[in-house]
């Protein structure tokens, strides 16, 4: 690229840049997308850029795939019910430590390694949970143990980083109305909880997709846009499965909620982030009302 097609991208930014400027953007970083540290050092990067360019990222992560290593590796199994894992009081202690002591500063060492400010903050002092009721087809109670549902947010750490322009990383815990004992919450349920408490301007799901697929085994089969009905459709007949459903499903609570646009997006695309929220077409899929 010559110079002048350098300053010609940036100029082709400019709209979005105004449009972006002092917006919240909330990025919920899956674990899925974060096999590979240099893919993830990328999305931090972007991160970075949007930061420096006057827009408030938040970043809520995952860690499933890592968390899910780490219970094997003491013998426990991972077992998951509709994209949930059923948390034990063993592995609720593997799920912190890997989510407090691994991921989460490991992202915000990233972020800071390229320059940008960020702060680590435990999904704990954020989100407060009550135990996630889970029923099957029929009905049914199955109790998933540690697995909650964020019931209400506390603001303040995310305000005091925010007013001093540095990008809150929050992990998927809360903390268990009355007992104050830690909950394991879906990274996405926790992001689209947040989004929907700050009213963002946008939600994007990182994944390791291209968005939402018609046949998950075909990458070339992305679906550009679903809504809640489509998605129910598509639950019903098995074409969205696993740690798609509760992603499809908090999307379209959020946007009910006042989000203005959400997006799934892949997280491993080079620039995926900076795709998105700078051209026009976007990529990935949206999810619409
Ligand atoms: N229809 C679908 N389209 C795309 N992905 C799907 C679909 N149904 C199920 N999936 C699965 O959902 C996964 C993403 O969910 P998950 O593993 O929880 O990711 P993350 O860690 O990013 O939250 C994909 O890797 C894919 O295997
Ligand atoms: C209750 C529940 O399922 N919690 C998730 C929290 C991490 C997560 O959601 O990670 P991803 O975004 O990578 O899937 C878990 O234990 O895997």
């Amino acid at each position: 690229m010559n110079p002048a097609e350098k300053a010609n991208a940036l100029i082709e930014a400019l709209p979005y840049l105004q449009a972006f400027r002092s917006k919240t953007i909330l990025i919920k970083m899956g674990g899925s997308a974060m096999e590979d540290p240099e893919l993830v050092a990328n999305v931090m990067r972007d991160i970075v850029f949007l930061e420096v360019a006057g827009i408030n990222p938040i970043v809520v992560h995952g860690g499933g795939k890592a968390i899910s290593a780490a219970m094997e590796k003491a013998g426990l199994e991972a077992n998951f019910i509709g994209g949930f894992r059923v948390t034990t009081d063993a592995a609720i202690d593997i799920v912190s430590r890997v989510l407090s002591s691994e991921i989460n500063p490991g992202l915000v060492r990233m972020i800071r390694d390229f320059g940008g400010k960020a702060t680590g903050i435990p999904g704990t002092d954020v989100f407060l949970g009550e135990k996630l009721k889970n029923f099957d087809s029929e009905g049914n109670p199955v109790d998933l143990g540690r697995v909650g549902e964020v019931v209400g947010c506390q603001l303040s750490n995310m305000d005091t980083a925010h007013k001093a322009g540095i990008v809150p990383v929050i992990s998927p815990l809360a903390s268990e109305l009355g007992t104050g004992r830690p909950l394991n919450i879906n990274a996405d349920l926790a992001a689209a909880a947040l989004a929907k408490e700050l009213r963002v301007s946008k939600l994007v799901y990182l994944s390791d997709v291209p968005g939402l697929l018609a046949d998950p085994k075909d990458p070339s089969s992305l679906i550009k846009s679903i809504n809640r009905a489509k998605a129910d459709e598509l639950i019903a007949d098995g074409t969205i499965s696993g740690g798609m459903i509760p992603k499809v499903r908090s999307a379209v609570d959020a946007l009910n909620a006042g989000v203005r646009k959400v997006h799934f997006v892949d997280g491993r695309l080079p620039h995926a982030l900076l795709l998105e929220i700078f051209t026009d077409g976007g990529i990935g899929t949206e999810v619409i009302r």
